[in-house]
């Protein structure tokens, strides 16, 4: 009678997910209609009911998710492990680097003003490039796990749609599969944007991926594009001794940054001897055999200069990854930067396919993918699924750490919304000045009628930590004196943002 049950209520949940396009819609289920569905559904057990075109955050995500939900799943990716960008290349190597190469610098500056004292200290830079891997290898292999426990099948290939419930697939190990499904979402991810005049080889001229994979330290770096790959690196690189000069085209560092916040940010890079040529755009490269030669000319034109380099990374941004995907031959709508165009329900133009992650509109980021995932494959079971753009949060991990989430002050004053500002200063909480890391302030928007917080920007150690709690009270929609009000724990870095919000709606007590 238990399994009997079990079956009716899997059946259920296909009736509930399938919609209009599987087994008919839940106010139809009837006992019997449930058994017949059964059978018709074992019938076609060829079929999928979801397939995932790539195994990155989003994909991987959606495809362990639609599992949970009873669908039978399966997810195809082409590089030959999981994880897509952000574990393979992107979010996880470079966080190891970020992490090993700070140690270094502690260990070079930090360590004898807390009584530490080393003899000289060196880098062993196989053993950093190796720490990496190892991280990377374990949490790939970690999601193969979890497609076994999930039941998930991982078919590795490269995937083309045929048709709306087809996917084409050229297999790794050789030959060819073609994969029916009757929803298929595409999570391709995005790939890295190229610049005329600098054809990037990876060696010499590398993107974040050749950058994460140096075999020494370059002396001279030269980053193209101050956006967050290009400063995590170049603080990498900078750390382990290379002279880095940055030339971004625009007036300033990372864009989306809190204009405030940035200033202060772009102050403690320089200290950290980061070089910034802003207003500035590289037109070409001559590798002279000695050393790359990069012409270098004002954003908008004007006299030419050099810059010497050994190695340049180009950061100027990522683009949306769809080649060879077969959209435009069924009228997947693409928008004008190459985003798979999708509503909120992440259906495309083509009933039946569905997009998500960094290959659709909103911030390129490894969580978003991952929730955007999640409710993709909620709503076709017929659940809310829902991602709340605004509250996305983003860090970058240099050190210190920039956090934010919400509206920057700039973005605020542009609504023509009346808002109140507090500001506390790490120099001012007793954890920061007790570990001698007291860099960086937080700042908090808020609505000046309501108080409801608009905004949280953190510049400190452990930012990226920190900003969830401004991240829950966002989505929760708190107050400045919801947050003010709220038992912080001392000592903790996590007070300067209490003091924060006391100075948005009064004042702060330690400032
Ligand atoms: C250097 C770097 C550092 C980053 N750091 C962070 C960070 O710290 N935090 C953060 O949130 N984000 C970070 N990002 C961004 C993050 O990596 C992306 O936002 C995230 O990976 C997007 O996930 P996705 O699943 O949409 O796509 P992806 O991760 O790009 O995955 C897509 C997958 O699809 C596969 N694929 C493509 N086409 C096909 C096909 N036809 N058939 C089969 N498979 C296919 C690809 O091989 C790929 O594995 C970083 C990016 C880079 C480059
Ligand atoms: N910690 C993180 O969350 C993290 C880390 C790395 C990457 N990412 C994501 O990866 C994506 C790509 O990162 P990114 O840093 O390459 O891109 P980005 O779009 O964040 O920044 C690119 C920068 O390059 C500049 N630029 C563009 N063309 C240029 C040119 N010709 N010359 C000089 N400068 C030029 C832009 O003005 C911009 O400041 C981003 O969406 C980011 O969110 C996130």
């Amino acid at each position: 009678m238990a399994a009997r049950s079990k079956s009716l209520a899997f059946v259920q949940q296909l009736y509930r997910s399938s919609g209009p396009r599987g087994l008919g819609s839940s106010q139809d289920l009837r006992a019997g209609q449930c058994i017949g569905a059964l059978r018709l559904y074992s019938s076609e057990a060829e079929e999928n009911d979801v397939v995932v075109v790539g195994g990155g955050p989003g994909g991987y995500v959606a495809a362990i998710k639609a599992a949970q939900l009873g669908f039978k799943t399966t997810c195809i990716e082409k590089r030959g492990a999981l994880g897509g960008t952000c574990l393979n290349v992107g979010c996880i190597p470079s966080k190891a680097l970020l992490h090993s190469s700070h140690l270094f610098h502690e260990a070079q500056h930090e360590f004898a003003s807390h009584g530490v004292k080393l003899g000289s200290v060196e880098i062993d830079l196989p053993a950093m490039m190796g720490q990496k891997d190892k991280a990377v290898s374990g949490l790939t292999k970690g999601i193969e796990g979890l497609f076994k426990k999930n039941k998930v099948t991982y078919v590795k290939g490269a995937g083309k749609l045929v048709s709306s419930s087809e996917v084409f697939v050229e297999l790794s190990e050789g030959g060819t599969q073609t994969i029916k499904g009757k929803n298929i979402i595409i999570a391709t991810g995005s790939d890295v944007k190229s610049l005329p005049g600098v054809p990037i080889d990876e060696k010499k001229i590398v993107s974040s991926t050749g950058a994460l994979s140096l075999t020494e330290v370059p002396k001279k770096l030269v980053v193209i594009g101050a956006g967050i790959i290009g400063l995590e690196m170049g603080s990498v690189w900078g750390r382990l001794g290379s002279e880095v000069t940055v030339v971004e085209f625009g007036d300033v560092i990372v864009p989306s940054m809190d204009g405030e916040v940035r200033k202060s940010f772009q102050r403690s890079l320089e200290k950290q001897k980061i070089k910034f040529k802003l207003k500035h755009k590289v037109v070409g490269v001559q590798d002279t055999g000695s050393g790359l030669k990069l012409t270098v000319e004002p954003s908008t034109g004007g006299a030419q200069s050099i810059l010497d380099a050994d190695i340049v990374l180009v950061s100027a941004g990522r683009v949306p990854y769809t080649k060879g995907l077969g959209l435009e031959e069924l009228g997947v709508k693409i928008d004008r930067i190459g985003r798979v165009e999708v509503d909120e329900h992440f259906k495309t133009s083509v009933p039946g396919i569905y997009a998500i992650g960094d290959v659709i509109p909103g911030p390129m980021l490894a969580h978003k993918a991952e929730d955007d995932g999640v409710a993709c494959v909620e709503l076709l079971a017929g659940k809310a699924g829902h991602v709340n753009y605004e509250t996305v949060p983003s860090v970058v991990y240099t050190h210190p750490e920039v956090a934010s989430v919400g509206k920057t002050e700039e973005q605020v004053k542009a609504l023509g919304v009346a808002y109140n500002v507090g500001k506390f200063p790490f120099m001012a909480n007793s954890r920061a000045r007790s570990i001698d890391d007291a860099e960086g302030l937080v700042k908090i928007i808020a609505d000046k009628e309501t108080d409801k917080v608009l905004g949280v920007h953190i510049m400190s150690a452990n930012a990226g930590e920190m900003i969830h709690e401004a991240v829950l009270a966002m989505e929760y929609g708190a107050s400045s004196e919801d947050i003010a009000r709220t038992c912080h724990g001392h000592p903790t870095l996590s007070e300067a943002i209490k003091e924060a919000a006391m100075a948005t709606y009064d004042k702060s007590i330690h400032f």
